[in-house]
């Protein structure tokens, strides 16, 4: 077996042929013309045995919006071990090599990812950081507020017509919710991209898009799939992402959402904890949803990551920290932030809190707070009232929400 090496743009055909046997699927050359171009071989690593791919693991470079700011963040993907090699150690290795390379050669303060498993990532440090809700809806009766006046206009369109649009808006809004990642023109073409296999059974993918009194303010992707009970209509319609950056524009989209002819379901996998739909249906059970784990963070470089966010209330304290596998990270930083920045640095002072690194991830888009992981053991507090006095600094006024599993 080979040690693990930075394969070239070519190999991407066995790297995809290795996930499509982790995970259950055919080679889909359709999906695989549309993941090629986000591909990036030198942030992949595979390893080989006589030749043929047995494990792998990649990054893409994308900057991710964290509670006041936005920092570069490895997003991990790709990650697939072959069967007949799985439970050696090889994601472990992989797993150290790329911390490894993400902190010394990218400098990126974090890693996120989305996991197949929860139970995968903690050992490596990930935490997680952003859930999110699967709503499944029973839409029939399901009732909104009245329209208002300043209600504007909805059209419908091909997505695709409209990336330029789509991305300004995205942008905008992207600003206001950690656990949101940039996409520049490849991810566009990506997130567009209306692979047939991805439809399970529904129409192809359309864009509603709201227009207030100062042009496109919300949006909307979905799909509809047909279907009859006997005579009486029980269609559905699939939303992939809502965008608003007004309340009006999010209602009017919801409202048509809601309501399509000849639908009597809804699902929305994506749905923040916050989603201000729950707080607008005359029902919110009917959206019956689902509390799952999205996007988890790896904390790479400790002092650097907690100077880069932003704290909710004024927040001095120090923190001990242990981790395994990236071992610079273990010791005591001083953290003092507030809403207008923050810094971190090395100290000998005595700590008030200690946690593992896998904490700070969990903490890091203020998705929960060290109460909470006090309550779990994860979190210890060493000197009387530190829990209760930072706490709410760690939180922050939106909830960290996953926009997209990459
Ligand atoms: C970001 C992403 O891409 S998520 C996608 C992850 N990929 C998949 O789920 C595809 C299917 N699964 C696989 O390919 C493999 O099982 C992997 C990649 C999850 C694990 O690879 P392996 O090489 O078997 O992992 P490795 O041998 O390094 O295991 C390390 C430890 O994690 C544990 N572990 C690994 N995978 C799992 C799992 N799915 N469930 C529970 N425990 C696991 C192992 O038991 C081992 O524990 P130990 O140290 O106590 O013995």
């Amino acid at each position: 077996m080979t040690d693990a090496v930075v394969p070239r743009t070519d190999d991407f055909d066995e790297i995809a042929a290795l996930l499509a046997l982790a995970f259950h699927s055919d080679l889909n050359p359709e999906l695989q013309a549309v993941e090629r171009p986000i591909f990036e071989p030198e942030r992949s690593l595979l390893v080989r045995d006589a030749g043929t791919a047995v494990a792998h693991a990649a990054a893409f470079s994308r900057d991710l919006t964290v509670p006041g700011a936005s920092v570069p963040a490895a997003h991990v993907t790709m990650v697939a071990v072959a069967p007949t090699h799985r439970r050696r150690g090889l994601l472990s290795g992989l797993m150290r090599r790329q911390l490894r390379e993400i902190r010394d050669a990218r400098h990126e303060p974090v890693a996120v990812l989305w996991a197949s498993e929860g139970r995968i990532y903690p050992r490596f440090g990930y935490g997680s950081a952003a859930q999110r809700l699967i709503l499944s809806a029973d839409t029939t009766g399901l009732r909104l507020p009245a329209p208002t006046a300043a209600e504007g206009t909805l059209r419908l369109d091909r997505p695709a017509t409209h990336r330029d649009e789509l991305a300004r808006l995205y942008e905008r809004a992207r600003a206001d919710r950690p656990g949101w990642s940039r996409r520049d023109e490849r991810w566009w073409a990506y997130v567009l991209a209306d692979v047939t296999s991805r439809r399970n059974g529904a129409t192809e993918r359309r864009v509603l898009l709201h227009d207030g009194p100062e042009g496109l303010d919300g949006y909307a992707l979905y799909r509809t799939k047909e279907e009859w009970v006997g005579e009486v209509p029980r269609g559905e319609v699939r939303v992939d992402e809502v965008v608003a950056v007004t309340p009006e524009a999010y209602l009017s989209l919801w409202r048509l959402l809601l309501s399509v002819d000849l639908t009597r379901r809804l699902s929305f996998p994506i749905a923040a904890v916050d989603e201000p739909l729950l707080r607008l249906v005359d029902e919110p059970r009917q959206l019956a949803p689902q509390l799952v784990d999205g996007l988890w963070v790896r904390v790479v470089d400790v002092p650097a990551a907690l100077a880069a966010r932003r704290y909710a209330t004024d927040v001095d304290v120090v923190i001990e920290v242990t981790d395994e596998l990236l071992p610079e990270n273990t010791g005591r930083w001083r953290l003092v932030g507030g809403p207008g920045g923050a810094e971190c640095a090395a100290t000998t002072a005595p700590a008030g809190l200690s946690c593992d690194v896998r904490a700070l991830g969990e903490l890091y888009l203020g998705g929960t707070t060290p109460a909470v992981l006090a309550a779990t053991g994860r979190v210890r507090e060493l000197v009387p009232h530190t829990i209760a006095t930072v706490s709410p600094a760690f939180t922050w006024h939106r909830a960290p929400a996953p926009m997209e599993n990459f």
